[in-house]
């Protein structure tokens, strides 16, 4: 018998906006909406395969771009779905980069574009074969997915707005409480706080304190680059109570340097964020885990790519998260569940959410994890009257793009999102 899901017939990108609490970061602070583009690829057999990616101006058009051409494509060809967007980007004759929030930069935009398009097709594979997508990516190795309560510093509200229920996270009681909420809720048994906001002192203090509330949790730290090689080192003196340090410092030179004097674990998706930056790196000895993000890297398969060769070179594998929906909750859910060498508890930042696309029942945070759904492909369906709502707020929002730094400025004139500033 042979399985067809047929051709690509249609493809739909919706552009939507769902409502974010002020977090603060090294760049700035989360603006009130975080925009994302739902992918709907449609196929001359009446299947819909889902994916989900960033929404910036930029991403979306060469997104708009490769829907365009994918039209009569076999579902099962991925490697021509590669070809489709490289062809649709002008890859062969320069092609573009992509940047991240000011964060992050990459030299070629076929990775972050692929993903989305890849994570529909394979949505649509397991849908016509009845399989949940992770059997398409070796099955999987753990039934449920661990995830990270990720605490972030932040302010009780948008300047102008009433203050949410997490209320202001400055204190390192503040922050004891937002993990205790998150950890009662969803029983999150590793921890991870987002620094780089505050002096070093402060970050290690709130540190030491989480520490002490969560004995047995195992904890994290990420301030984005934010400090000098110096600082770093002295900062692994937490290796007591850490599990690892992220991107202390800014790229792979200053890293390495760090490495030569801890042995605290140092993990980044910061400096190695795509294939071109792993030989570098291990040359230089200067990660020991990779975060992966199949946004970023190029989608699911070469996600678990990137998990055989940290195995090769005996580096450990976690994964990274940008503010998501369910969609992406789902894909990075099957993900995990299928590598089995990601033995650490994924980032994620679901629980800051309060609007989503996909219907509920499915993805449930229990025991610190989400079960892996076992409905055909992602095993999620789209909620057409939420995406509706979320696009229509999209169009109102009045944000394009993600600008942490511009939104901070707005309100905090003399900021400036140095790295590597304390
Ligand atoms: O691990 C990381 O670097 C991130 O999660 C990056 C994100 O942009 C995070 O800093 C945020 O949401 O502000
Ligand atoms: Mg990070």
């Amino acid at each position: 018998m042979t399985v067809s899901a047929g051709r690509v017939s249609r493809v739909v990108v919706t552009p939507v906006a769902f409502r974010d609490p002020p977090l603060l970061n090294v760049v700035g602070v989360h603006q009130p909406y975080v925009l994302r583009a739902i992918v709907q690829v449609h196929t001359d057999e009446g299947l819909v395969g889902l994916g989900e990616t960033y929404a910036d101006q930029a991403h979306l058009g060469r997104l708009e771009a490769v829907a365009a051409a994918l039209p009569g494509a076999d579902v099962f060809d991925l490697h021509g779905l590669r070809r489709i967007v490289a062809e649709a980007l002008g890859e062969s004759t320069g092609g573009a980069g992509a940047s991240f929030g000011g964060m992050l930069e990459v030299s070629s935009a076929v990775d972050t574009v692929v993903s989305p398009f890849e994570v529909a097709l394979l949505d649509l594979q397991g849908k016509a074969m009845g399989r949940p997508l992770s059997d398409l990516l070796g099955g999987a190795v753990r039934e449920r997915v661990p995830y990270s309560a990720y605490l972030f510093y932040k302010w009780a509200g948008h300047p102008g707005q009433e203050d949410d229920d997490w209320g202001e996270g400055r204190t390192p009681e503040q922050l004891v409480a937002q993990a205790r909420r998150m950890v009662d809720e969803y029983g999150f048994t590793a921890i991870k706080l987002k620094g780089g906001v505050y002096e070093p002192r402060h970050e290690a203090e709130t540190v030491e304190a989480l520490a002490d509330a969560f004995p047995g949790h195992k904890l994290r730290i990420d301030p984005n680059g934010a400090w000098t090689v110096g600082t770093s080192v002295e900062m692994a003196r937490l290796s007591g109570v850490l599990e690892y340090l992220e991107d202390p410092t800014p790229g792979i030179e200053g890293m390495a340097e760090v490495s030569k004097h801890t042995e605290l674990p140092l993990a980044t998706n910061m400096c190695v964020i795509a294939f071109e930056h792993i030989k570098p790196a291990v040359a230089a000895d200067a990660v020991q885990v990779v975060l992966s993000d199949h946004h970023l890297w190029g989608g699911l398969r070469r996600s678990a790519l990137l998990g055989g060769i940290c195995e090769t070179f005996g580096m450990g594998l976690s994964m990274h998260s940008n503010s998501h929906l369910g969609i992406s909750l789902a894909a990075m859910t099957h993900l995990a569940a299928s590598t089995p060498n990601l033995t650490y508890a994924c980032d994620t930042h679901y629980p800051w959410k309060t609007e989503e696309v996909v219907k509920p029942g499915v993805l449930e945070f229990r025991d610190g994890g989400v079960a892996v759904p076992r409905g055909p492909g992602l095993g999620v369906e789209l909620d057409e009257d939420a995406l509706a709502a979320l696009h229509e707020q999209y169009l109102k929002c009045g944000q394009r793009g993600r600008e942490d730094t511009a939104y901070m400025q707005s309100i905090v004139p003399d900021f400036t999102p140095n790295t590597a500033r304390w």
